[in-house]
């Protein structure tokens, strides 16, 4: 079917597709602009994305995957640069653009046409830029700021060692302040203090931030941040007292130079130690400014919060790609003399995906919360207020474990949605899982991070057991005591109850735990570590907790002036990812709430009328997350579905296809065939 589009291009539509978004009942549009926080942020993305997709500089005339890991990196040097180039003069001084930060979700939506692993300067974007704004003083930031914002340097972060990721305070590298030549030197003292894994720093870099134990006056003051040159600015040679290099292939991000970094008492000015929130005087005194210690690990929180926002657009990305696919593609007979159905006809698929879309839209609005929550902790800090940093702590840390760890787990269901062309490099699903997986382990592993919240929600429940007040997302602890368990109510208001319940039940254990094992002669370290898998599943609920209410809360907020079916299809989302959790989670509801058996059979009947319900709007509902074909970057999700065409044409593009017989076989195959070998 041939269709003329609104740029005056005609394109070819799959009939499934054109009949798909046919019997959508709701405007698209106005999903999108939700999604995207207000039709003014649609206009200037879509704005963004023609400035940089239009002329076609992000696309490979060779498919990323047929070069060689070295021909890789420099393509995606090569692009980042005229990525950078295009942010740096087309966009950011726009008019009406200045404002957007490098980090914006909208220049990251666009990395993805450029990139189809990551740019070698993520971490600088990501990670440097960031370090450089949350902990220099006025007058470092006056100096690095603009140098790093103009690429005049480029950095990252380089924290992890050989040895030690998740424990900082084990960090083994040394930063030992001279006050002779007042300058620190720099020292790797074991191969387990090797810095390893920062992206970019293999080859890409020229400067750091390296996180090191500081010494002065031969005090250790533990971990600081410094700001160090590696790289000669003129020639890129590494400097005297440095080794570096790529670390080699990893399960993905090979195009993101994750390096090495041994120093050998290498030096650099006082002046770069980061000193907004501590100080090497001149003579090596020891100023402690802030008044947390842990506000120099600002960086990491920053990226965490991040990351929810980064979640949910990887999710709607897969789902956009799988439940087009699922519309084009037609399997099996399960009536005699009737059409093949398309797979989304089948519940068993529906089920697959429509959750996908849900948890995508959970995601989004729960990132936007969280992301207002950062930035009015930061103003907070700003004051010299602190009170409210240990919630933001909890809250990103188990946000960022509970999101990452979902979204590779729907990403890899929506994979096995698209049977074997899912696996095809082709469909990009095999490449955005594997982005997707390794965020569950950076920046701070996942049970890790919910051992980081657990230890607040311990201590929360310890202030509501004396009758404290405690902040506003743990204020369902102080029903925790009511008496009576209350009669099972399946609105979504009571679901959302029910799962505080939950987690108000399973911190409850955690403490009951914790003091069987002190009393019975355990310190309070073992009884902790006791615990410990019990604690993760209470940060577990915990943070579940969180995201249902803030998602039911926002959906209802943000379609209160919506269109009627608008309103209505975004409540049906909520409603069905709800239902989903509750089936999911029978076992935590019996436990811990009235749900009776009935009720489970009654949870299941709505749940698959939900997934009916949904069913004509699967397809418009993935259009409206509005990705572009060359950040989708899929043979399967093209908004032309033209599935097989594409997967064709892609194929046809391998090496292996330029001749048709390969040398190989008359080297190899021919003599062993003939018993010659
Ligand atoms: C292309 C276009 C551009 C796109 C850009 C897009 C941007 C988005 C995406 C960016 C992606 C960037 C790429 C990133 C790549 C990965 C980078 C890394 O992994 S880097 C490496 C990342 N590495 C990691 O993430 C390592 C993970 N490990 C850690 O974070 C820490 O070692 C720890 C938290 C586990 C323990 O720390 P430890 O010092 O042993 O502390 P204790 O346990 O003894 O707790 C003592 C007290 O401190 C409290 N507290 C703790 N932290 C914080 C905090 N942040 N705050 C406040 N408080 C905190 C804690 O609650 C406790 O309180 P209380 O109970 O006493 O009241
Ligand atoms: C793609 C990628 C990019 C990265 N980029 C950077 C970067 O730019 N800069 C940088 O500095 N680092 C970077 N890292 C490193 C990353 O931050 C660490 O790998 C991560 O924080 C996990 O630490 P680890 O490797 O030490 O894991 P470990 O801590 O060694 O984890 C191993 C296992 O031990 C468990 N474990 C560890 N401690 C505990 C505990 N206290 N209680 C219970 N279980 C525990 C973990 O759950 C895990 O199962 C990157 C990593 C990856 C994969």
């Amino acid at each position: 079917m041939k269709i003329k589009m609104l740029a005056g291009k005609t394109i070819e539509i799959n009939v499934d597709l054109v009949k798909e978004r046919a019997k959508c009942n709701f405007n698209i549009r106005e999903v999108t602009h939700i999604l995207d926080g207000g039709e003014k942020n649609t206009i200037q993305r879509k704005k963004i994305e023609d400035i940089s997709l239009n002329d076609g500089q992000s696309r490979d005339v060779i498919p990323e995957e047929y070069l060689s890991p070295k021909e890789r990196y420099e393509n995606a040097v090569k692009k980042s640069c005229i990525y950078a180039r295009i942010i740096k003069t087309e966009l950011m001084n726009m008019t009406g653009l200045e404002t957007l930060g490098f980090n914006s979700p909208v220049f990251r939506r666009i990395a993805d046409a450029y990139f189809k692993e990551v740019t070698p300067l993520l971490a600088h974007f990501g990670m440097f830029v960031p370090t450089i704004m949350g902990q220099c003083t006025p007058e470092q930031l006056a100096h690095w700021l603009p140098r790093a914002l103009n690429f005049e340097i480029v950095g990252t972060y380089v924290q992890t060692e050989l040895g030690h990721g998740t424990f900082i305070r084990g960090l083994e590298t040394t930063a030992t302040y001279d006050p002779q030549t007042e300058e620190f030197v720099l020292h790797s003292p074991t191969l387990s203090s090797y810095k390893w894994w920062a992206g970019g720093l293999g080859k890409t870099v020229n400067y750091c931030v390296v996180v090191a134990q500081l010494y002065t006056k031969g005090v250790c003051h533990g971990v600081h941040t410094f700001i160090v040159q590696i790289r000669d600015e003129e020639t890129h040679m590494p400097l005297p007292g440095i080794r570096v290099g790529d670390i080699g292939p990893k399960m993905g991000y090979n195009t993101g130079d994750n390096g090495f970094l041994v120093f050998n008492h290498h030096r650099i000015p006082r002046e770069n130690m980061m000193m907004k929130n501590a100080q090497v005087l001149k003579d090596g005194t020891y100023v402690k400014v802030a008044r947390h210690e842990k506000l120099t690990y600002g960086t990491m929180v920053y990226v965490r919060v991040m990351l929810v926002n980064e979640m949910a657009f990887n999710l709607a990305k897969a789902v956009t790609i799988a439940v087009r696919y699922s519309a084009v593609r037609r399997q099996s007979q399960p009536k005699p003399n009737q059409p093949e159905p398309q797979v989304l006809d089948y519940l068993t698929q529906q089920h697959k995906l429509f959750i996908c879309i849900a948890t995508a839209h959970a995601l989004q609005f729960t990132s936007d919360w969280l992301y207002k929550t950062f930035t009015s902790v930061l103003a907070d800090i700003r004051d010299d207020k602190i009170d409210t940093l240990p919630e933001l702590h909890a809250l990103s840390s188990c946000l960022k474990a509970i999101c990452t760890s979902d979204c590779a787990a729907f990403i890899e269901i929506c994979r096995f949605a698209c049977g074997g062309h899912g696996y095809m490099a082709s469909s990009n699903l095999s490449m955005i899982y594997s982005y997707v997986s390794a965020t569950r382990t950076y920046e701070g592993d996942y049970t890790v991070l919910l051992l980081q919240t657990a230890r607040f929600l311990v201590k929360a429940w310890e202030q509501v057991e004396k009758r404290r007040p405690v902040t506003s997302t743990i204020s369902y602890l102080s029903h925790a005591f009511d008496k009576l368990k209350k009669p099972w109510d399946g609105s979504n208001e009571g679901i959302i109850r029910a799962f505080q319940r939950v987690a108000a039940g399973k911190i409850s254990a955690c403490i009951n735990c914790i003091r069987y094992h002190q009393k019975s002669g355990k310190d309070f370290e073992d009884a902790w570590q006791l615990t410990t898998i019990q604690l993760v599943a209470a940060a577990e609920a915990h943070c579940r907790a969180v995201i249902y209410d803030t998602y039911y809360n926002e959906t209802i907020r943000l379609t209160a002036s919506s269109s009627p079916n608008v309103k209505s299809v975004m409540e049906q989302l909520c409603t069905l990812y709800l239902l989903y959790w509750s089936l999911e989670r029978t076992g935590d509801l019996l436990r811990f709430t009235s749900l009776s058996e009935k009720d489970i059979f009654d949870l299941q009947q709505r749940y698959e009328k939900m997934l009916a319900v949904i069913r004509p709007n699967a397809v418009g509902l993935v259009d409206a997350f509005d990705i572009r074909d060359e950040i989708l970057n899929s043979t399967l999700g093209a908004y032309d579905g033209r599935v097989y065409e594409r997967l064709m044409e892609e194929a046809l593009k391998s090496p292996l296809n330029a001749e048709p017989v390969n040398s190989s076989f008359h080297k190899h195959l021919k003599p062993f065939m003939q018993g010659k070998l």
